[in-house]
């Protein structure tokens, strides 16, 4: 007979923020974890370790989130990270302080929703077979980094998929631009960014070739799109030492 065990402590940073509200909320409705700990701006960071939280997850911004994660896993803490901001630099900074706690596990994952990371997995698949492709990511007017997270991940994954299929440049012959027209270059891939009153976070991947188009489209009209993958990770975190990125690999286990 297995036994059961008690329920994770969960502490969680930005806590009064749009997904700190929504994460603290999920972890309150379940049985499996406890809610020990709700951080914020001004708060201090040890209430997560006298609290004896086991997971911290962070939904802050991309000029404090760095600091958290080193500070949680100096301190032994499971950490689920959704904050953008994450390049490969930045992953590489959190796999060097890992080496000194190789008991600690950390997610990153540039968005937890499954459909967004379904959309992620169609696009690296179908990237070999067209010669163009552009991304199109709406959200909110108060989000305060561009392009997102995930339009950021989602460039680096078709980029590779190009590039191990032989692609070439795509074609473009803009010889006359105003600044931004075609958007941002990210690993070669155009992105645009739409900010607008009434969107939460929405994508779309839009690949063409000769005669045709493909267009793959998520879209999150409410942030509890994002619990079940938040909760997936905090469970799964403490028994994953090291760095996931991404929620792929914790699906389907
Ligand atoms: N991976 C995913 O699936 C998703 C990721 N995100 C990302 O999550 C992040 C948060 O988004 P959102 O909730 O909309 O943003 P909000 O601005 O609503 O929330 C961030 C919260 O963090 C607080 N905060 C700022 N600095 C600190 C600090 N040093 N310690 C503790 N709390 C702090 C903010 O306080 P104050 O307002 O006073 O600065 C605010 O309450 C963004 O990077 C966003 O891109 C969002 C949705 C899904
Ligand atoms: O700020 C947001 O809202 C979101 N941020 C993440 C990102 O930057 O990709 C995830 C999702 O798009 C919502």
């Amino acid at each position: 007979m297995s036994e059961e065990r008690e329920p994770i402590r969960v502490g969680v940073l930005g806590a009064r923020g749009r997904m700190g509200v929504e994460v603290c909320k999920a972890v309150d409705a379940v049985d499996d974890l406890e809610l020990v700990a709700m951080i914020d701006q001004g708060d201090w960071l040890f209430n997560a370790s006298d609290a004896g939280a086991e997971v911290v997850v962070d939904f802050t911004n991309p000029d404090v989130v760095m600091d958290h994660l080193h500070w949680c896993i100096d301190q032994g803490i499971n950490c689920v990270v959704g904050t953008s901001g994450f390049t490969e630099q930045r992953l590489e900074r959190v796999r060097s302080w890992l080496q000194h706690k190789p008991e600690v596990g950390v997610v990153v994952a540039p968005n937890f929703g499954v459909g967004a990371v379904l959309m992620m997995e169609f696009a690296a698949r179908a990237a070999r077979y067209f010669e163009s492709v552009e991304i199109i990511e709406q959200h909110h007017p108060a989000k305060v980094d561009a392009p997102s997270g995930t339009a950021t991940h989602t460039a680096r994954v078709v980029a590779e998929a190009r590039a191990a299929a032989g692609l070439a440049a795509m074609p473009d012959a803009t010889k006359d631009e105003v600044p931004g027209a075609r958007g941002a270059d990210l690993d070669g891939v155009r992105v645009h960014s739409v900010r607008a009153a009434g969107l939460v976070a929405h994508q779309e991947i839009l690949f063409g070739t000769v005669g045709e188009t493909l267009t793959i489209r998520h879209d999150s009209y409410d942030r509890a799109s994002f619990m079940p993958g938040v909760l997936l990770a905090i469970r799964q975190v403490i028994q994953r030492p090291g760095l996931t990125v991404g929620l792929a690999p914790l699906l389907d286990r």
